[in-house]
């Protein structure tokens, strides 16, 4: 039975801040296609969980199931702890394509999430210059998407969701639609965001460098129907990982591996199909 539910402090047994979650025996079909098999998955509170797989394994699907947006065929998404006293949206997306509202400023589309939440005037400002100054967007409040580059339009899409306090950030390929020099800028971004106050997300990406930069934990799937092929942790604190670094390296060179044979398992699929 498909179920999305809440349970505080069920891991420790006690009331404890931030909030897990546990992904058990997920699977999921459209149709006739079976997209996912059996997930089983702990995205722990304040870590960056990446996901990988080759393309169609079932990623982005995974992240609307942890999302809510959809419901598991079979297998459960379990929320465990409680996300932060003033979180007005739990479970927030980051998506591609930055969803800005082109008639609202930088200001005006985080303001946005707030107004639905019904939250105006002072409270809201505090929040607003609160996000700004973390994703570096401070100078540029009034200013128009159109008059933005890709890398501060992604920053605003971030500044929205960290406005809302989430307990989980669901990023979908966040960085994909960028060039490579503002890819980097904006790892840099993330990992000063994350050291700064460290937040939870689930981060779907099809670049391996930025899966090794960011994240401490990187769940390498099949092709589909998507299974855990590999969980890859890594230590090295996110701020100290460097360019080359010999340990990153080495992970960077596994998740290839990994990744070869899978994707071409799927190309040899699709080419007898
Ligand atoms: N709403 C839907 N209805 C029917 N099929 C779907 C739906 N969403 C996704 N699929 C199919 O499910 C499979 C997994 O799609 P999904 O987008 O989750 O994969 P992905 O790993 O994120 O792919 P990519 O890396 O290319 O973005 C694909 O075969 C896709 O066509």
């Amino acid at each position: 039975m498909a179920a999305v539910s809440s349970h505080a402090g069920m891991l420790s047994g006690s009331y404890r801040v931030g909030m897990d979650i546990k992904l058990d025996g997920i699977s999921h079909h459209y149709g006739h296609t079976e997209v996912l098999r059996n997930i089983s998955l702990d995205i722990p509170a304040g870590q960056i969980v990446c996901l990988v797989g080759p393309s169609g394994c079932g990623k982005s699907t995974l992240l609307r199931l942890i999302g809510g947006l959809e419901r598991p065929g079979n297998g459960r998404v379990l929320q465990v702890g409680a996300p932060p006293a003033d979180s007005l949206n739990p479970l927030t997306f980051v998506f591609q394509d930055f969803a800005l509202l082109p008639w609202r400023s930088v200001k005006g589309n985080v303001s946005l999430v707030l107004e639905d939440h019904g939250i105006r005037g002072k409270r809201s400002k505090a929040i607003i210059d609160d996000v700004l100054n973390r994703t570096k967007l401070a100078d540029f409040a009034d200013a128009l998407p159109k008059q933005l580059s890709g890398g501060m339009k992604q920053r605003v899409a971030i500044a929205r969701a960290l406005a809302v306090n989430p307990a989980v950030m669901l990023m979908d390929e966040p960085l994909s639609a960028l060039d490579a020099q503002t890819r980097e800028l904006l790892m840099d971004d993330l990992v000063a965001l994350w050291t700064r106050q460290p937040f939870t997300a689930v981060y779907v990406t099809h670049n391996l460098a930025e899966a090794v930069r960011l994240g401490h934990t990187i769940v390498v799937l099949s092709r589909r129907p998507g299974r855990i092929r590999e969980i890859i942790s890594i230590d090295t604190p996110i701020s100290e990982r460097r360019a080359g670094d010999p340990v990153c390296q080495r992970k960077h060179d596994l998740l290839w591996e990994l990744m070869r044979e899978e994707a071409r398992a799927a190309d040899e699929e699709l080419i007898d199909g």
